[in-house]
């Protein structure tokens, strides 16, 4: 049954009212205070708190409310965020910069003693800023003299890091002091702010640059990312070389290509061969073998880098498809769905209304990659892939066991697939009888059209 029908109502509709927020660090720039700053701060179970920042000492009415992300006292915060890239050319160098704070700040005794959460800063005119907020429950010296040295360890954060230090003042109310770190023991503060909490914004943060940073619209787009890690990860040079292979704009031969999709352990592999014994069919996979070596080190990259590598994979398969299709049937175990869902849901933290709306680009099948003829979504009861998944024993990535824990991730994935399969192509689902394809407003089903498949 094809499910066009249903777009309309999938997920709640968001407005194009976008948060006007300018960087703080930049803010110690300018003259006066800017109109509304935004941060977000991701919570232990995915929930999403923002605050925003004053100049005055006065509280604008209701909004006296302490944002829960900070610690009561005698608890300390400290925030950090990576500067955006202003250059495309430095884009990587910030993400890679992210991912190795984020392992620092969890090992040792600052990790020992600390919770880091994930934060946001954004702007309208730039990229969001990702960082952190250190919460340091029992508050010790050892802590901010720790976060100042690391810092000042990263060349790319000099010539001044800067680290912003939460505290409470005489009535409870919560000030930001932003400070300039200029080497050890030496720091100046830049300026000093009120913290206060604000509603959540109609769109999530990260929404408006997941084109740039998770989801590549072309190859070109996800060359150029491996493209600038080519000196950082001699890996990539071996993808690139792989894409330049692959012929320019492959086409799809006569044969039917069918892509089986669903979270691991929903029983992809199964299908797939039994779809390929049946049909007499040639069998894929994204990624392909050529680049499976190499999954690993993408793997611990940082999403941006992590990404382009799977799109990649995609188009490498995509030319094994347009050659194979010629010939016989061809089954493929995931494509750019499942690079585009992992992504997203990734990205998109907090509740599934945070994901983007039904229409958003960020849901488009690329116009450069070859489209298959049907994709199948294999979906089964979380306790049923958790008993396959155990049964099994297998590695899996940081992803798939924070699928397993998360099972907001997982609503977020199926949800996302669905929208996908939904704009793109026909969708068939092996188990969804009846079930309601959109857990927000709830109103089409898809209906069981493969037979399940023997034990
Ligand atoms: N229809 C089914 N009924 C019962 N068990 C199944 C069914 N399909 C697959 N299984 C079992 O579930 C486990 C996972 O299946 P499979 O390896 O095919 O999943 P997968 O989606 O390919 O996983 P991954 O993406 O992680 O490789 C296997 O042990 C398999 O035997
Ligand atoms: N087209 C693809 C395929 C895979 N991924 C990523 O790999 C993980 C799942 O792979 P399996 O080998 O278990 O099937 C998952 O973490 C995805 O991020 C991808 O992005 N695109």
């Amino acid at each position: 049954m094809l499910c066009r029908s249903i777009l309309p109502s999938l997920l709640l509709a968001y407005g194009s009212n976008r948060m006007a927020v300018p960087l703080v660090r930049r803010a110690s720039a300018q003259a006066g205070w800017p109109g509304q700053l935004c941060f977000a701060v991701e919570l232990t179970g995915s929930d999403l708190v923002y605050f925003t920042l004053s100049g005055s000492s006065q509280c604008p009415a209701g909004s006296d409310r302490r944002p829960q992300c900070f610690l009561p006292a005698p608890g300390r915060c400290y925030s950090v965020c990576i500067p955006a890239a202003t250059q495309k050319s430095s884009r990587v160098r910030a993400a890679r910069l992210h991912r190795h704070l984020e392992q620092k700040l969890s090992q040792g005794p600052l990790g020992a003693r600390c919770k880091v959460l994930g934060l946001l800063s954004c702007s309208p005119d730039r990229a969001p800023e990702k960082g952190f907020l250190i919460q340091d429950p029992q508050p010790c010296p050892e802590t901010e003299r720790s976060l100042e040295e690391l810092f000042l360890d990263q060349p790319e954060l000099l010539p001044a890091p800067e680290l912003c230090v939460y505290e409470a003042g005489e009535h409870g109310e919560l000030w930001q002091s932003l400070w300039a770190l200029r080497g050890t023991g030496s720091k100046e503060m830049l300026r000093r702010a009120r913290v206060l909490a604000v509603a959540e914004p109609q769109l999530h943060p990260a929404v408006s640059h997941l084109r740039s940073v998770a989801v590549f619209a072309s190859l070109e787009a996800a060359c150029g990312v491996l493209e600038e890690c080519t000196s950082l990860i001699p890996e990539a040079k071996a993808v690139l070389d792989l894409v330049d292979k692959c012929p320019k704009h492959p086409k799809k031969g006569e044969f039917p290509v069918i892509v089986i999709e669903g979270l691991d352990a929903t029983g992809k592999t199964t299908v797939t061969q039994s779809v390929k014994d049946s049909l007499n069919a040639c069998l894929l996979r994204s990624p392909p073998a050529c680049v499976s070596e190499w999954r690993k080190t993408f793997d611990d990259e940082p999403t941006l880098i992590r990404r382009a590598f799977y799109a990649l994979g995609n188009y490498i398969v995509a030319s094994e498809i347009a050659r194979e299709s010629t010939k016989t049937p061809v089954i493929v175990d995931r494509y750019w769905h499942s690079t585009a869902a992992y992504a997203i849901a990734t990205e998109i933290s907090g509740k599934l209304q945070n994901l983007p709306q039904v229409h958003h680009e960020v849901y488009q099948w690329p116009e450069d990659l070859l489209r298959p003829d049907l994709v199948l979504l294999l979906t089964v009861s979380p306790e049923e892939r958790i008993q396959r998944l155990q049964g099994r024993g297998l590695e899996r990535t940081r992803e798939e066991v924070a699928l397993e824990a998360n099972s907001l991730f997982r609503q977020k994935y199926v949800l996302i697939m669905k929208i996908i399969l939904c704009l793109s192509v026909s969708v068939l689902s092996s188990c969804c009888q009846g079930e309601n394809i959109l857990p927000v407003t709830g109103e089409a089903e898809i209906c069981l059209l493969i037979p399940e498949v023997a034990g």
